[in-house]
């Protein structure tokens, strides 16, 4: 039987699935086509929802509802992926991410780590969409997974068109404000304190408050749109609150033992006309200043991957190109030795001098001496786990939205040379898209 439905061609599946195949992890499929994932996963009843996009050109787009199991802890969800991997067949992706501090996560609803395996997928590469279903029958009763998963399906809804973005009137406030943001820029940059802390990546916290609140899925898809070679990340895992982000930067990728990350780090602004961007692009390249936020990246990217891995290449310094900034990146491959896990890779890697410092404990001793927003998943890490590929980026460039502000985060890497005035520019070239968006650009 061939059912042009999707959902009552999952429900027949799950309805004729066959006592042996009820057996470890269990995906069911039916190709699917929906215009806007985002507009499909923003009516959705079932939480948590989830948003993801590499930013590779041809990267699979997914949209998650609802878990069928969720972890607390790298230590839990590679437990988990190993049970799996061990009873083989069909091994599942799993969504997720890390706060700055997963030890002190400081945002309430948002656990220091979390990835959960999605009770609904659908997903969609060049132009084809597939709706699964996802099923675990290793650690619990049949009868009852089932019917958890029918319950899923009975209350999936039609595709909507995504709510208007409305002007609302903002009111602003930085936290630091600027004259504090200067005082810590001049005291990070003091000969004594770069003596033993050459980096520290400062972040600013801005808050929007209006009367009323855009859709996150509305305003994602709008950033998104705008945000080519960049990933495109949603959570949303109480009703009332969401995270989202467009960040260019990856943490890294793992094909099997291959590992692809990069230093991502030294900023300037894009040019009115392509001869101006190039010259900006060229001083960029040749600045002592931002050279250095790369190396400090770069360096303990290499250092850290050094007993993890074998054969580890580092490229040529480059431009990266976005809407608003330039960034310069240096690309790092390194293949992994046998028994290296993402659990390990995640306890190792982050948070990257990228937006922490170095040397990584004096550099967070300043941050959380200083700074009293909390950064919670911003700077954190956010992206897809499986036993075969993992991709994972930072969390920039991103928005937390609550019921009563948008709060907006962007750092920049202090180091000598580092002008407060210059830096505090940066952040705000950080978060013009976003802003320009809001109609506060
Ligand atoms: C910390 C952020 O970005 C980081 C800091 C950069 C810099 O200071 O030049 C550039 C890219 C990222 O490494 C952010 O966007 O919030
Ligand atoms: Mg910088």
């Amino acid at each position: 039987m061939y059912l042009t439905d999707p959902i009552e061609a999952l429900k027949h599946q799950l309805d004729t699935l066959g006592e042996t195949a009820k057996k470890g992890f269990v995906r069911l499929s039916t190709p699917c086509q929906v215009d806007n994932l985002v507009g499909w996963l923003s009516v959705q009843s079932v939480l948590p929802h989830i948003y993801w996009k590499s930013r590779d050109a041809d990267a699979v787009e997914h949209v998650t509802l609802g878990a069928v199991k969720a972890f607390d802890s790298l230590v839990a969800l590679q437990a988990d992926l190993a049970a799996l991997a061990g009873i083989g067949g069909e091994q599942p992706d799993y969504f997720g991410g890390m706060a700055f501090d997963p030890d002190s996560p400081g945002w309430q609803h948002f656990p220091g780590c979390h990835f959960l395996l999605p009770r609904i997928e659908l997903r969609r590469q060049q132009g084809v969409g597939t709706l699964s279903l996802n099923l675990r029958f290793d650690d619990r009763c049949p009868d009852t997974e089932i019917a958890q998963a029918h319950a899923c399906l009975a209350v999936l809804k039609a595709e909507k068109a995504l709510p208007r973005l409305l002007p609302y009137i903002y009111q602003r406030e930085d936290r630091p404000a600027q004259k504090e943001w200067a005082a810590w820029v001049e005291r990070v940059t003091h000969p004594n304190h770069l003596g033993h802390t050459p980096k520290v990546v400062l972040s600013r916290q801005t808050c929007l408050t209006a009367p009323e609140m855009p859709n996150p899925w509305a305003l994602l898809a709008h950033w998104q749109a705008g945000a080519a070679d960049c990933f495109h990340f949603g959570i949303q895992l109480t009703p009332h609150e969401a995270f989202i982000g467009c960040p260019p930067e990856r943490l890294y990728k793992r094909e099997g033992r291959h590992l692809m990350t990069e230093a991502l780090a030294g900023t300037t602004r894009r040019g009115q006309d392509a001869l101006q961007d190039q010259a900006l692009a060229d001083a960029l390249l040749a600045d002592k200043k931002n050279s250095l936020e790369n190396q400090c990246v770069y360096q303990q990217l290499l250092t850290q991957l050094e007993p993890l891995s074998s054969q580890v290449q580092m490229g040529e310094a480059h431009i990266v190109k976005l809407r608003s900034v330039q960034h310069i990146r240096r690309l790092i491959h390194a293949e992994l030795h046998q028994d290296v896990t993402d659990q390990q890779l995640l306890a190792v890697l982050p948070p990257t001098p990228a937006v922490g410092g170095v040397p990584r404990e004096s550099a967070l001793a300043f941050i959380h001496q200083h700074e009293r927003h909390q950064r919670g998943w911003y700077a954190g890490v956010f992206g897809r786990i499986s036993h075969t590929s993992s991709d994972l980026a930072v969390a920039i460039r991103c928005a937390h939205i609550g019921p009563e502000a948008i709060r907006l985060y962007a750092g920049a890497g202090i180091v000598a040379g580092s002008q407060p005035d210059e830096e505090w520019r940066e952040l705000d070239t950080k978060i013009a898209d976003i802003m320009s968006l809001l109609g506060m650009g």
